[in-house]
């Protein structure tokens, strides 16, 4: 008799690219108390960044959170971290386990319907190293999340992540592969997203 655990990873096989996949990470009732949690205390901010020497607000929420001194910088703004709560540290430890890798810091991110999104890039800022690990974990609407390899433009995939899933993202993928949540016509609900990081 086989026993499937509720999180069987799943890698996918891109070239250039680590990608493992786990689904209900977090069951519904974890998922949605997280969610719930994370919406309610989590000091969201809609942040101005400068696109072509515009300024326009991102088509999201974000928020910023980790150890201290460890200041992030990306699209013209630097964030400073708000100190771990007890909901990212529960999270945090549950992902650090399951992967071995520790992280020193989330960017959440809060798709309040479909219309929010982000665009294509890769998450390879100076401050993350070389080939860094990058998990991110989801909860509420599943969006899909589109890859592009940066220099074979015909390499392209996407994968659905769902509520209460996590994504580990390592070895050369940020480097090769830009990623993107694209806006979507279809009615949606919120979603948060969390992508863990170590700023070395
Ligand atoms: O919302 C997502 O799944 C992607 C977030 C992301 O790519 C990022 O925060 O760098
Ligand atoms: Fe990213």
């Amino acid at each position: 008799m086989s026993f499937k655990t509720k999180s069987d990873p799943q890698y996918l096989e891109l070239p250039e690219a680590e990608l493992v996949y786990y689904d209900r990470f977090f069951d519904d009732k974890e998922s949605k108390r997280l969610m719930r949690g994370l919406i309610d205390h989590i000091h969201w901010k809609h942040e101005e960044i400068i696109i072509f020497g515009r300024r326009v607000l991102q088509p999201r929420l974000t928020a910023f959170y980790g150890d201290a001194h460890k200041s992030y910088s990306y699209s013209n703004i630097t964030l400073k971290p708000h100190p771990w709560n007890e909901d990212l540290n529960f999270i945090r430890q549950r992902i650090e386990n399951v992967s071995g890798y520790q992280f020193t810091s989330v960017l959440l991110n809060y798709y309040r319907d479909g219309q929010d999104s982000m665009g294509w890039h890769s998450d390879n800022e100076k401050e993350l190293g070389t080939n860094p690990v990058i998990a991110s974990v989801s909860f509420g609407e599943s969006r899909k999340f589109m890859l592009k390899h940066k220099r074979e433009k015909h390499l392209k995939s996407s994968i659905i992540l769902n509520n209460g899933s996590f994504l580990l993202m390592k070895g050369p993928t940020q480097h090769h592969w830009n990623h993107q949540i694209p806006k979507t016509k279809n009615p949606m609900g919120a979603r948060v997203n969390l992508t863990f990081r170590k700023i070395l």
